[in-house]
């Protein structure tokens, strides 16, 4: 195995793109976040914010007719698209041009929501981020892990990431059967944890930032808005998954001494994204 490569400020420095003065919110690019069930729409209302407030111009939540009104209330600049079914989604079809797409948050896992994302992934070709829920269905449907376009970013927790690649029974048994599903499947995987682990085929990354008070509900959901904001704004996929980790751990550290472990919540990462960009200019 590769020894990891630190993401650190330095690796940062290296992809990170500061906005240009004249760019227009059409240029900052329009990213798709698709999930959400009833009971679980909060999930879509985090990670659509967390994508407006990572830098793209426009953000699209797609989301079942029970989520229309919460997200258009909890955050009026996100617009919404709704499926036909009221509590999940049946169908993903939308009339707007994407630069990035998220799938998963939320979205639960019924017969008519797996058909769904099948017939959503053997039609998009677009820069793509698979969390949560979509990867619990992947894992379900092994076969349909061929419908993927190279390049998508995988956003397991240890638990989606098992379901998905088997037991290891090791840490290098974990590392070596990731790295052969990247390999194979040509898939960057944002390994969650602590610390996070970014694999690009047979490179293997490791995050530097980040403590114990991101172990809260939703900090995930907030992760998988970044990263498709990221490509939303043009960045590689691979460059994306790591400035997000980056930027997401360090809100934490940021907000540590305010708000201690305890009462940090997913909404803290949201409210200290832009210090943690600020602090990329200094
Ligand atoms: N407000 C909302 O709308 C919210 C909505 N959400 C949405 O809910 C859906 C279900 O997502 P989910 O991740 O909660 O469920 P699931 O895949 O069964 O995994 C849970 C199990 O995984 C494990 N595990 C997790 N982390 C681990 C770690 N670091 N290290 C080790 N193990 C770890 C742990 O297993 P255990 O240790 O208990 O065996 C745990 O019990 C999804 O769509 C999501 O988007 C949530 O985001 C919350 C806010
Ligand atoms: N102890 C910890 N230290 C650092 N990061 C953590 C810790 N616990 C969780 N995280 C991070 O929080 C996020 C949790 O994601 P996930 O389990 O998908 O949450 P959710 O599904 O509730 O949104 C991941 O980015 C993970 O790396
Ligand atoms: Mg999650």
């Amino acid at each position: 195995m590769n020894s990891p490569i630190a993401i650190d400020r330095n690796e940062i420095l290296k992809r990170y793109k500061p906005i240009v003065q004249h760019t227009h919110k059409g240029m900052q690019g329009h990213a798709l976040i698709i999930g959400g069930s009833y009971g679980k729409i909060g999930a879509m209302c985090l990670a659509s914010k967390a994508a407006l407030k990572t830098g793209c111009g426009l953000v699209t939540a797609f989301v079942p007719q029970c989520g229309y009104d919460i997200v258009q209330i909890a955050i009026p600049e996100v617009m919404v698209v709704t499926d036909d079914h009221d509590k999940y989604l049946s169908e993903i079809t939308f009339h707007l041009e994407p630069n990035a797409i998220g799938i998963g948050p939320g979205m639960g896992q019924k017969m008519a929501t797996q058909k769904a994302l099948h017939d959503f992934l053997s039609n998009t070709s677009l820069p793509l981020v698979i969390d949560a829920d979509a990867l619990n269905i992947l894992a379900h449907n092994s076969s349909w892990v061929a419908l993927i376009s190279p390049r998508t970013v995988l956003t397991p927790h240890p638990k989606e990431l098992e379901r998905l690649i088997g037991k290891w029974y090791s840490e290098e048994e974990m590392f070596s059967k990731a790295v052969i599903f990247s390999l194979v499947n040509q898939v960057v995987i944002v390994m969650k944890g602590a610390p996070t682990y970014i694999i690009d085929g047979d490179a293997i990354y490791v995050n530097t930032t980040g403590n114990a008070a991101l172990a809260t509900a939703g900090s995930g959901d907030v992760l998988t808005g970044m990263i498709t904001s990221l490509l939303a704004q043009s960045y590689k996929p691979i460059d994306a998954a790591i400035l997000g980790v980056y930027l997401h751990g360090l809100t934490a550290d940021i907000a540590l001494p305010e708000t201690g472990h305890q009462s940090f919540i997913a909404s803290s990462i949201i409210e200290n994204i832009g210090k943690a960009y600020l602090s990329l200019e200094g």
